[in-house]
């Protein structure tokens, strides 16, 4: 593991390089490419999911790898890193900092085991959360982060547009440090999220997913061509 990955992390950018399954960019190769790319623009730090991915990504990089595995199961609903063999397979591959889902969601495995786990195996841990309680007891029970990525994608908090700003101005009342991550598009929201606090930000979709980014100019694009007055040729 790298010498201590959160005095390096902190203050910065850590850009999240993933692909859902089925997409074109959904190869090592590719997320090893998109790695080094984000590197070279600015990030200090990666986001990577898959113990293949992560492998290759941790080749040819040499910032802080924050590794996790996306496991959908019929038992729970938790799927980022829900068990330990999911830990030993991220550890293994190479990450520095392991990230798992800590919310309240029933789980395959109890949230302190999960974090002793990533403790005993040298590694630090991230819990990704939806909620403050959640928050609060992810760093009960071990965490070394926490972060906003779930607000907005359990039962209980739906319907977020935008950063979880509302959790991050929760998180600075009461004085606990988090990560911000999940849905920063922009560079002044990028801004906002370290006013409220946050140790680092993690920025996804925004930068490795072009077809996310497509649809974006697709649809404004779209929507200037459905406007009646808009000719392109005006005569
Ligand atoms: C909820 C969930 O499964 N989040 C995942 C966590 O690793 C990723 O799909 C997100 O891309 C990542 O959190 C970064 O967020 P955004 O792509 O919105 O900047």
């Amino acid at each position: 593991m790298q010498a201590d990955p959160l005095a390096r992390l902190d203050g910065t950018l850590v850009v999240s390089c993933q692909a859902e399954s089925g997409l074109p960019l959904d190869a090592p190769g590719h997320i090893a490419a998109m790695a080094r790319s984000v590197v070279m623009g600015g990030a200090s730090g990666v986001r990577i999911e898959g113990a293949a991915n992560i492998a290759a990504v941790r080749a040819v990089v040499e910032v802080p790898v924050i590794g996790l595995t996306k496991a959908r199961r019929d038992d729970t609903e938790v799927y980022i890193t829900p068990t330990l063999d999911d830990v030993a397979s991220v550890v293994e591959a190479g990450a520095d900092i392991v990230a798992i889902d800590a919310t309240s969601r029933p789980r395959p495995v109890a949230l302190k085991a999960m974090f002793s786990a990533i403790a005993a195996r040298g590694r630090l841990s991230m819990g990704d959360v939806a909620t403050l309680d959640e928050g609060r007891r992810a760093l009960d029970a071990g965490a070394d982060l926490v972060s906003t990525t779930m607000a907005g994608y359990t039962s209980y908090s739906t319907d977020q547009r935008g950063p979880a700003f509302a959790l991050m101005e929760e998180f600075a009342r009461v004085g606990l440090p988090f990560v911000a991550e999940g849905r920063i598009w922009a560079p002044e929201e990028a801004a906002r999220c370290f006013d409220l606090g946050a140790r680092f930000i993690v920025v996804g979709g925004a930068i490795t997913r072009p077809d996310a980014i497509t649809r974006r100019f697709a649809d404004e694009v779209a929507a200037w061509s459905a406007r009646p007055q808009l000719k392109r040729n005006p005569t």
